[in-house]
């Protein structure tokens, strides 16, 4: 595992083993916790990028960890993606027990699932607005969610790529009543109000709630939408928050790659199963 304390205009990780070792620090005083909440982005986490959204998996060494910390009786396992839930469950084929958080919070336990009238109307007129410009610009396709759309621009020309997704942003993005979010190569669109940080939050205070216990929290996430999940985070309790490749992040440590997550659930797997 090469980790690195991270910080906005820090390098990505570079297995300096001095750094990697306050990581392991960090997991180790977290795991020493009555309750520990393990909550993991999806897509550049746990699973690598890929071109096609249907055609990402956990990698297998990070599924085989998960499965092993979700029957842990102290710790509790959490999904926190942007993907709908629907897609969420097909390519994450998550653990048993295992917590499911999707569309960035707009759907998950807890979560109130009924678009109203005004807001069923208003994301009609997103993806029709949405599907315009993705027909306009090869390369480029519409995700559907329940409460949102998504422009993916990943197999798009750059010049495409950036027009389309300027077109989304600046266009039904900009409408009131929407959120407007960028991910990696993906801008979307959302007529609730939901962000992984109060979804986190959430989790967490249920968690309390239940156990009579704050889980002490960890979180590893690899895009701008995960920065709400690191600022919702209190290092001063304990919570660790690990940021997966390069750019600018809230978060107190990075590694590299999705494989480093395995190798960071491989120790959090010793640590916590001993
Ligand atoms: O919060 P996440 O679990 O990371 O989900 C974020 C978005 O993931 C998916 O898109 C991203 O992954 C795709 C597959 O690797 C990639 O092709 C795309 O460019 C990425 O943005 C998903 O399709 C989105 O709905 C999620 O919001």
């Amino acid at each position: 595992m090469s980790a690195s304390p991270s910080s906005s205009s820090s390098p990505p990780a570079g297995g300096d083993g001095a750094l990697l070792s306050e990581l392991r620090a960090a997991i180790d005083a977290l795991s020493a916790a009555p309750s520990v909440l393990l909550a993991f982005d999806f897509d550049g986490v746990l699973a690598p990028i890929v071109e096609q959204p249907g055609a990402a998996r956990s990698l297998p060494a990070s599924a085989a960890s998960l499965a092993a910390l979700a029957r842990v009786d102290r710790v509790s396992v959490a999904l926190v993606s942007g993907r709908a839930m629907a897609s969420l469950r097909e390519v994450a084929d998550p653990p048993d027990g295992a917590l499911l958080v999707a569309s960035h919070g707009a759907e998950g336990d807890g979560v109130p699932s009924d678009l109203d009238d005004e807001q069923r109307a208003l994301l009609a007129r997103v993806v029709e607005a949405v599907r315009a410009v993705a027909d306009a610009h090869e390369g480029t396709h519409l995700e559907l969610k329940p409460a949102g759309a998504v422009l993916h621009t990943r197999s798009a020309a750059r010049d495409a790529a950036a027009e389309a997704s300027r077109l989304v942003a600046d266009g039904p993005g900009a409408w009131e009543g929407v959120r407007a979010l960028r991910g990696k190569e993906v801008v979307e669109l959302s007529v609730v109000e939901a962000d992984k940080g109060s979804a986190l939050v959430a989790l967490r205070d249920r968690l309390a709630e239940r156990t009579g216990t704050r889980p002490v929290v960890l979180y590893a996430g690899d895009d701008v939408t995960d920065e709400d999940a690191f600022g919702a985070l209190e290092p001063a309790a304990g919570d660790v928050g690990v940021k997966v490749g390069d750019g600018e992040t809230a978060a107190e440590f990075r590694v590299g790659t999705p494989e480093d997550v395995s190798a960071l659930l491989q120790h959090l797997v010793s640590v916590l199963r001993g």
